[in-house]
């Protein structure tokens, strides 16, 4: 029997990729619809890769039927929080103006089932935590406001022209392939657990803690972390779903733990013995303080359980990852991609790092 062939749109980058791999292990053909713009080309290893543009609709309509693809699963975009409240038009353009045409091009082609990467950004900062489904969706940053705009666009699609979606919003990513083939790898690397990791490398000097004035136990702000292998299994839940032909829907995906920012560093500096450098700088603009899920619907409807999202394995597969993909002190992190190799190099390098304790 043929491997169904699915379109993983955004699939060089860092939770498409791991999806790729766990589609393969489900028995999928994943087909990698990317233009590489923050992917990997050395991370489409599982299927076939098709560079194209989200925002061509008639090239991803004739990746859908070049290739077969029976449903897509949506991961392209720009997903910085930061940037976005500087950069704006670029988030309406690539997220909302690219979903659009991407759409399209699948509607073009016949294709009309698809699995859609959302983010808690939706909410912005509500009042109660945990955050289930029901909570109103008020972003407070551009990158949420665009990724609460393709969840409209889905539904109307929905309704007028039958396409049937599920929604997967996420917490925090995090964490690497347990085996260690993939990992984030982004230049510049902008999130946490990776910049709290690459400074320990020596890559990154101008760490710090953005605010320590929130209104959480320990003033840094709280982030519910999901360990991406967990992330991509979830996504193969969802598309079996949509398989079977059963509805759509809205689904959290997080642990329901909500961890400070000091806590994650906490446990970075226990995984790796090393320590960080307390620096604690002003607050990033369109950081909310709180962000835990309630993902019960997403157990109680997709049968989603997270088993890898314990913080301290979310750092020790990161770390791994860590240091085997930036074997070089002061290399740029994109051009040694496909040098994954020579762990102990940075093992002992990092030994020489070891602060005393
Ligand atoms: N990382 C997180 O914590 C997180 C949390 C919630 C939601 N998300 C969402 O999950 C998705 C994947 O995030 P990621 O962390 O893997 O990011 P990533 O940057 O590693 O992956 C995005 C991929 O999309 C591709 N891409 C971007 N624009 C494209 C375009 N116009 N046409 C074709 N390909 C394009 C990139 O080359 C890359 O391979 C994003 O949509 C993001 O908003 C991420
Ligand atoms: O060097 C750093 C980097 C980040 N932070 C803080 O750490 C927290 C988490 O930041 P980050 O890891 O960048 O994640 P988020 O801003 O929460 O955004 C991620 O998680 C969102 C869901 O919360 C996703 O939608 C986004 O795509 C993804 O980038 C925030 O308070 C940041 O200000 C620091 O203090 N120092």
């Amino acid at each position: 029997m043929t491997a169904e062939r699915i379109l993983v749109v955004g699939g060089a980058g860092y939770i498409g990729a791991h999806t790729c791999k766990a589609l393969a292990l489900a028995g999928f053909l994943p087909v990698t619809y990317d233009n590489l713009s923050t992917g990997h080309r050395d991370f489409v290893r599982w299927g076939p890769l098709v560079e194209g543009d989200i925002r061509d609709a008639a090239a991803v309509a004739a990746a859908v039927r070049t290739h077969g693809a029976v449903a897509a699963i949506h991961f392209a975009g720009s997903a910085y929080v930061g940037e976005s409240m500087v950069n704006p038009a670029k988030y309406y353009e690539n997220n909302v103006v690219g979903s659009l045409s991407l759409l399209n091009g699948l509607r073009a082609a016949g294709c009309d089932k698809l699995v859609f990467s959302s983010t808690c950004a939706v909410y912005g900062q509500p009042e109660h935590m945990p955050i289930d489904e029901s909570v109103p969706t008020v972003p407070v940053n551009p990158y949420g406001q665009s990724k609460r705009m393709v969840e409209h666009m889905l539904a109307d699609f929905g309704m007028a022209y039958g396409l049937k979606s599920v929604v997967l919003r996420y917490f925090n990513a995090c964490g690497a392939d347990l085996a260690g083939e993939l990992g984030e790898l982004r230049d510049p690397e902008t999130h946490i657990i990776p910049r709290a990791l690459m400074t320990l490398q020596g890559y990154i000097d101008d760490f710090a803690v953005f605010g320590s004035d929130f209104p959480t136990p320990d003033g840094t702000a709280v982030r519910d972390y999901i360990h991406v292998v967990d992330l991509a299994d979830a996504h193969v839940l969802a598309l079996q779903r949509l398989l079977r032909g059963e509805t759509g829907g809205t689904f959290n995906l997080g642990t329901g733990e909500g961890y400070s920012i000091r806590q994650v560093l906490g446990v970075i500096e226990d995984v790796t013995g090393l320590r960080l450098p307390e620096v604690v700088g002003g607050r990033r603009a369109g950081d909310p303080a709180i962000l835990v899920a309630n993902a019960t619907r997403a157990r109680d409807e997709l049968g989603f359980e997270t088993r890898h999202s314990g913080l301290r394995q979310i750092i020790e597969t990161a770390w791994r990852w860590h240091l085997r993909a930036h074997p070089r002190r002061n290399a740029p992190v994109g051009a040694v991609a496909a040098e994954v190799v020579a762990a102990d190099v940075v093992a002992a390098d990092a030994v020489g790092r070891r602060a005393s304790r």
